[in-house]
């Protein structure tokens, strides 16, 4: 595929509430986009890295410069590049897994496009919708958190993960556990906030039939995974521990997981999504799809992702309105606790001109 050039975009989205995690509270997404201009049709790819490097090293405005300096003089020089090319071009380069899947994305959302094929049948999607379930953050209170639960659960979510972290865990759980019954799909994602020394408390949510615990060590602590695997019940899952296929069949050889949640952005693509995909399914795993507070951009290959068979598990791929009162593109809605999976070419939606344009903060032009 030719590529003339790629286009980077800051976009400014407002959250419709602070979303508080384990790291941090964030009020507004600061976007990255990538458009990649190609003789044949354009293709759009979404960085996930936070404007702060809270969540993993990766921010930004790094992805920005590390694109611009390093990324894409790379694929100019490789010349025609195929999608299934790009990682192996960037392979010299460390690192910077966001900023080259936001690359490879946009370089397969314009080939798919130009070949009239969408993101799920070339990902090989087996379903049209996909269950959503909903994150939802720390809370200043309990009862505030139960009115949260309480409206999710309303809109139809038929799953809840609960931000914890130490000092909010236990009660929190409890609470929504005794409130919404025992048939209420659960889980609690801790962002790295625990350490080993805290495997006491992490048993006491054995109590209360979680789905998982995501996360709930440092993303290097593979070993105090396995280790905290013998310790509690729940099955642990990993979230920014796993950057790879590789990462993924370390953790599960060695028991520090036994559930994975996929982020295209974290390990580098949609494409070693799918190899981490089949790799855990090959184990008989399942694996979700996680969130970054993507756009309806990022949301749309997530949700072509999330069709995938070895998708068991509700993803957070949650309706644009969860975080946006205005997404980029046509918005995501919850339809009986299920959002639909674009069937056009490529990712199935493209960004709104005017609300484009509306929340851009920057555009640069990287010409080939
Ligand atoms: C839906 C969900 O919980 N996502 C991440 C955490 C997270 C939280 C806040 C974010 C803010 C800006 C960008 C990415 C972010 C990711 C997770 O699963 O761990
Ligand atoms: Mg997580």
């Amino acid at each position: 595929m030719k590529i003339t050039g790629f286009e980077l975009r800051r976009v400014a989205m407002p959250l419709v509430a602070p979303f508080r995690t384990s790291f941090g509270v964030e009020t507004a997404r600061d976007v990255l986009l990538v458009r990649a201009a190609t003789p044949d049709a354009d293709g759009w790819g979404e960085c996930v890295a936070m404007r702060e490097p809270l969540y993993s090293p990766e921010y930004a405005d790094g992805a920005a410069d590390v694109i611009t300096r390093f990324l894409a003089p790379r694929l100019f020089a490789a010349g025609s590049v195929a999608p299934d090319r790009v990682a192996s071009v960037l392979e010299p380069v460390r690192g910077h897994r966001m900023a080259k899947a936001a690359l490879e994305a946009a370089v397969l959302d314009a080939w798919l496009r130009a070949r009239g094929e969408s993101f799920g049948a070339h990902l090989g999607a087996v379903r049209d919708r996909v269950p959503a379930g909903v994150s939802v953050g720390i809370m200043d209170t309990i009862p505030k958190l139960l009115d949260a639960v309480a409206g999710y659960l309303d809109q139809g979510y038929p799953r809840i993960k609960l931000k914890i972290e130490p000092g909010w865990d236990v009660e929190p759980v409890r609470a929504v556990r005794s409130r919404f019954g025992d048939d209420l799909l659960l889980q609690v994602d801790a962002n790295a906030a625990y350490t080993l020394a805290d495997a006491q408390v992490l048993a006491r949510l054995d109590d209360f039939g979680l789905l998982l615990i995501e996360q709930p060590l440092a993303e290097d602590d593979l070993r105090q995974h396995a280790a905290l695997a013998q310790l509690i019940r729940t099955p642990i899952c990993l979230d920014e521990s796993i950057e790879s296929a590789k990462d993924a069949a370390d953790a599960l050889m060695l028991g520090a997981a036994r559930v994975i949640n996929i982020k295209p952005g974290r390990v580098g693509g949609y494409l070693e999504a799918k190899r981490i995909h089949d790799l855990a399914r090959a184990h008989g795993v399942a694996v979700w799809c996680g969130g970054m507070l993507e756009s309806g951009i990022g949301r749309a290959a997530n949700v072509a992702l999330a069709a995938l068979p070895g998708f068991t598990l509700p993803g957070d791929t949650s309706a644009s309105d969860r975080y946006f009162a205005q997404d980029l593109t046509e918005p995501f809605v919850l339809e009986e606790g299920h959002v639909r999976v674009p069937a056009g070419p490529g990712l199935g939606v493209t960004p709104i001109p005017e609300v484009l344009d509306d929340l851009t903060t920057s555009t640069t032009w990287l010409p080939a």
